[in-house]
């Protein structure tokens, strides 16, 4: 069987999102690929039932089924704008449901299936705004990476008449408002908003419920709670976030009367409710327990509370649904990046087979370090079982810095498996801030970036090298995002790196705090103290490692400048470098960016490896 190469980024299909009919019988999911010739993703609705092949059912993505399953309610672009479309599901075509000025979001059926709410972009005074005009900021929250400048435009609820399409818009105001979840009777929303006049100092968010006519939303919680998402699951309310401050892991709250209590799953580990890059699932109800999702050494596993995991050990979920008692999913395994399962009995049952099935895998082996100051770091180690040895080592760092590495089939880093179809060993090492090893390894590089983590680096290449798995003259080194920080802090840590690639780069914690939409956030709470100190540029004249710079030109979370000035400095003092920009590319676009730029940056790292760290031309 052929090894895995760059141009299977065209034949990966990975599905997400899935949503269980009602009756438990059939599972509904978006399928994504990619489409060489268009250089476009492709979502389409997909329908997989436990005895019949999967079968595509529409263009579009988010299915959501109606109460009565008869009906699915799903995205798709018309004019380049998301609107709500409905499918009959015992026959006829998908008709559109919104006309939404600048698009809708997925939908939430009230329970009596003859609503459909959603929270989707508002322009100011009801209009688009214009692309010309000068745009002028007040406050921080002026930009957020994705969506570019938002010249004023704010995220509403909306609730849309099945029968007559009539649109009603439920709040209205200078805030942004979260998802909406319905009340069990169907005459309420809930949704999580940060309302204050200075939220883009105070990060915050509070769990709101609105009338489903509309009118003044009414505050359920106390400032303490910082609310990443509610959902009304029957009778209970259910609460992602944050105490106090917006540090460490995720908890889940349930809400009452008498205020909001954390549910005790007697798990030190981070809730996961899903998201670009970080896998997860929002909370459900199974029967009277709560279905959520964690992250544990890597991996996002699905469990029932208190704390009774229902996936095999090296899977991360990535969405789940629940309906009639059971449980459909999407997760990764070592042999595919998504595929559809059932849980039935306990046990998971595979209803779709997605992947390429005619690829010879290399599988990631975990394995520990241990670092001087005692700690112990997880890593995976993907390469080929009879490689030469010692050979050459890319070391590759996750973003966040609390992300994590999971030994799954990868779509993403397609390198990974081409470098070690051609004798590389690639080292994915989860250190300290890393996700899935406890709340005190999550925050343990709090305001010390670089500074604790460089220790975790260095064991687990020392330990690679004196077990003969390394070549010391063949290390290099890249990342993205925090990895790509990471990157630039280590080549002016060390010259142990004959090549670096950096990716989504920070390089100057000063000018990225007052230029990141997150800035703010990264400044107080994830590196408070000296900027400088724990900045890659401080170091730079150290820096002898040739390196390659990668970033997207419209990333409002890693502004280009980060890369540009790493390149000025490093060419200025004639370290071979090299800066390739992605235009109108975002800070994921290595995850759902053109399918031409995410090609582009897996060759481009294996062809600056084979430059300056195998020795063939480029
Ligand atoms: C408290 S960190 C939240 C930032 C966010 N985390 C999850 O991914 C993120 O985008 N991290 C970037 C690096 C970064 C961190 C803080 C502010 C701006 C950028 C990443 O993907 O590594």
């Amino acid at each position: 069987m052929p090894r895995l190469t760059l141009d299977d980024l065209y034949r990966f299909a990975v599905p997400s999102d899935p949503a269980m009919r009602p009756d438990g019988g059939a599972v509904a999911y978006t399928l994504t690929t990619a489409d060489r010739d268009a250089d476009e993703n492709r979502t389409a609705i997909w329908l997989v039932t436990p005895d019949a092949e999967p079968r595509r059912l529409a263009t579009g993505s988010a299915p959501r089924w109606s109460p009565d399953g008869r009906t699915l309610a799903f995205l798709r672009p018309v004019d380049g704008r998301p609107q709500l479309h409905l499918l009959p599901m015992d026959g006829g075509e998908p008709s559109p449901l919104t006309e939404a000025a600048l698009g809708a979001g997925p939908a939430r059926w009230s329970p009596d299936g003859t609503r459909v709410a959603y929270a989707g972009p508002v322009g100011p005074g009801g209009e688009a705004p214009d692309p010309n005009a000068p745009v002028v900021a007040e406050t921080l929250e002026y930009k957020a990476d994705g969506a570019g400048l938002l010249r004023g435009i704010t995220t509403h609820l909306f609730a849309v008449d099945v029968a007559s399409g009539e649109t009603t818009q439920l709040t209205e105001g200078d805030f942004h408002a979260g998802e909406p979840s319905w009340s069990p009777d169907g005459t309420r929303l809930a949704f999580a908003a940060s309302m204050a006049p200075d939220r883009d100092l105070e990060v915050g968010g509070a769990v709101y419920t609105v009338a489903a006519g509309g009118g003044a939303p009414e505050r359920l919680t106390d400032p303490e709670l910082i609310c990443a998402g509610v959902w009304w699951l029957g009778e209970r309310m259910i609460v992602a976030g944050q105490k106090g401050e917006p540090v460490g892991h995720v908890r889940l709250f349930t809400l009452d009367s008498s205020g909001a209590a954390e549910v005790e799953t007697g798990l030190d580990r981070n809730v996961m409710i899903g998201g670009p890059g970080y896998p997860g699932a929002a909370p459900a109800l199974l029967g009277d327990d709560l279905l959520f999702c964690a992250r544990d050494r890597g991996c996002s596993h699905l469990y029932q509370a208190p704390a009774d995991k229902l996936v095999p050990e090296d899977v991360s979920v990535a969405g789940a649904s629940v309906a009639a008692g059971k449980v459909a999913y999407v997760a990764a395994t070592p042999y595919s990046a998504g595929e559809v399962y059932l849980l039935e009995d306990g046990k998971a049952v595979q209803l779709t087979h997605h992947t390429p099935a005619d690829l010879d895998l290399y599988v990631p082996a975990r394995r520990t370090f241990t670092a001087p100051d005692g700690t112990v770091v997880e890593g995976f180690v993907l390469r080929e079982e009879n490689a030469q040895a010692p050979g050459p080592l890319l070391l590759d760092i996750h973003g966040g810095p609390h992300n994590a590495w999971a030994p799954v089939l990868d779509n993403v880093h397609l390198y990974h498996q081409t470098l070690a179809a051609r004798g590389w060993t690639v080292l994915t090492l989860n250190p300290r801030a890393s996700d899935g090893y406890g709340e005190d390894f999550f925050t343990a590089a709090v305001g010390a970036w670089g500074l604790a983590d460089t220790q975790d680096f260095q064991a687990a290449l020392d330990d690679l090298v004196a077990e003969g798995v390394a070549d010391p003259e063949r290390l290099a080194v890249t990342g993205y995002s925090y990895g790509g920080y990471m990157t630039c802090w280590l080549t002016g840590a060390t010259d142990r790196f004959k090549a670096a690639i950096a990716g989504g780069v920070v390089s100057d914690l000063t000018s990225m705090a007052g230029t990141s939409d997150l800035g703010y956030l990264l400044k107080e709470y994830e590196c408070p103290g000296d900027l400088i100190a724990q900045s890659p540029i401080t170091r730079i004249g150290e820096v002898t490692a040739p390196t390659l710079l990668l970033h997207g030109e419209s990333d409002d979370r890693c502004p280009i400048g980060q890369s540009e000035q790493w390149f000025a400095a490093l060419r200025e003092r004639r370290v071979p470098v090299r800066l390739v920009r992605y235009p109108g590319a975002g800070h994921l676009f290595i995850l759902n960016g053109r399918p031409s730029h995410r090609y582009d940056y897996n060759e481009r790292i294996i062809a600056w490896l084979e430059q300056w760290v195998s020795g063939s031309p480029s």
